[in-house]
């Protein structure tokens, strides 16, 4: 496989993997592969699925870093579509014996429409499910979100909850609801029988925040704090504690598994899992200020500077901007009421399912992940000069 500076070789677990003489013949589909996280998990089929022969990556944009992974032992077929169409979701899924579908629309800054956003991740996901069910895929594998638990409404914290920990999950936004519904969706599938008679085995992941190459917020961020004279102003207290996992370990998750479900389908199927790793619990200012620090940037304050009631006016009035601009212009700031929400309400995992039911570890240490997001960031910095 071609290789990539940004994502590089994960170490050693399984380095050579796919050199070995094991049988390449399954085929694996990931919808919203060119995404952020899509391409993770591309990539590290491609490093880390020795039984890969065919790899299809579907995706609304199809990004020009495909035509490098053509020249690689395994098939890659760049599949431009949207999950929307069911057509062509079913013309995308026959043959494939796997699906990994994370194709969503990540949307908490109000740029699409309520109806949009369920319509691609509600229909969008009944369309990958009927397809399986009618061409006789049997094992899926949907990325869900922690959003489908919490934070809710009241903004109660979630501190260091598992898979069972008790909670409220009461939303109102359109991205947890269409999550939620999405993977309860998934979720009800588990069981039914596909094409051929077999069952459809699925079962859902929910990542907390993930960070890595390629995370647009966290971009957002530091061009934010470039523009700002290299300072970034704390708005949240330290002590709110916000669950974060690197995006390299949510990839690996995916991967282990679409290659356990078959193994384990009677305990894996139907189940939840969170995707966490070993980065430290800390707020969402002070976890960004982890690789936004080493590239030059200060987060000013140890408390927030602004009062938090005005924080809510602010974030209320931007919501009145977005609505009086919409028809010249699309303002989509990082801070409304939801954003505010989330960022200020703690939600953290604590859990060892995956590594019960299918043996996750991490991938990469937090030191691992910490260098190489920095690294990234300082790539972003270097091309934007
Ligand atoms: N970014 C985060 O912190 C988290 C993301 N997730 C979930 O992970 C998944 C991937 O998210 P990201 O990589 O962050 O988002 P992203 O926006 O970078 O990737 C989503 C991909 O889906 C594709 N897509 C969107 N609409 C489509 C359609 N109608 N048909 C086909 N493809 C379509 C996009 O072109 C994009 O490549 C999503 O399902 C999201 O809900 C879950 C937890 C946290
Ligand atoms: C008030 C601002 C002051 O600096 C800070 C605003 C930060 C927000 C933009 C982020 C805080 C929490 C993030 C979300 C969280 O990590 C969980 C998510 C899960 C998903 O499935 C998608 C992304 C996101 C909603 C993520 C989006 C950005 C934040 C709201």
């Amino acid at each position: 496989m071609a290789s990539d500076s940004r994502f590089g070789r994960p170490g050693t677990v399984a380095a050579g993997m796919a050199d070995s003489a094991q049988a390449q013949k399954l085929v694996y589909l990931v919808t919203g592969g060119c995404g952020f996280l899509g391409e993770h998990v591309v990539r590290m089929l491609l490093q880390q699925e020795p039984q890969l022969r065919e790899l299809r990556i579907f995706d609304l944009h199809l990004g020009p870093w495909l035509e490098e992974l053509k020249t690689g032992p395994v098939q890659v077929t760049a599949i431009q579509g949207d999950v929307t169409q069911a057509h062509e979701v079913a013309a995308a899924v026959a043959g494939a014996h796997v699906v990994i579908h994370t194709a969503g629309l990540v949307d908490v800054f109000g740029k699409t429409s309520p109806e949009t956003i369920h319509e691609v991740n509600v229909q969008g996901t009944r369309n990958v499910i009927e397809a399986c069910v009618q061409t006789g895929t049997r094992f899926l594998v949907y990325t869900s979100s922690m959003e489908v638990v919490g934070p809710n409404v009241k903004g109660q914290p979630f501190y260091r909850g598992n898979e069972n920990t008790p909670y409220e999950a009461v939303h109102r936004h359109p991205y947890p609801c269409s999550k939620a519904l999405a993977e309860q969706l998934v979720l009800e599938a588990n069981g039914r029988k596909v094409l051929g008679g077999l069952p459809l085995v699925t079962c859902a992941l929910r990542p907390t925040g993930i960070y890595g190459e390629g995370h647009q917020i966290m971009r957002d961020f530091y061009h934010q704090g470039l523009r700002l004279g290299g300072r970034l102003f704390r708005a949240i207290p330290a002590s709110v504690e916000h669950g974060r996992v690197y995006v390299g370990n949510v990839a690996w998750m995916h991967v282990l598994v679409a290659r356990e479900l078959e193994h384990r389908a009677a305990l894996m199927g139907g189940q939840v899992y969170f995707c966490y790793d070993n980065s430290p619990y800390k707020s969402y200012e002070d976890f960004n200020m982890e690789f936004l620090g080493p590239c030059g940037l200060r987060l000013v304050g140890t408390h927030p500077l602004l009062p938090y009631w005005l924080l809510v006016f602010l974030a209320a009035l931007n919501v009145l901007l977005q609505w009086l601009l919409r028809p010249l212009l699309l303002y989509a700031p990082l801070l409304n009421p939801y954003t505010l929400a989330m960022a200020n309400t703690t939600f953290t995992v604590s859990t060892d399912k995956a590594r019960r039911h299918f043996g996750y570890e991490p991938l990469f240490s937090w030191e691992e992940s910490r260098t190489r997001t920095i690294r990234w960031v300082q790539a972003v910095e270097g091309s934007a000069q």
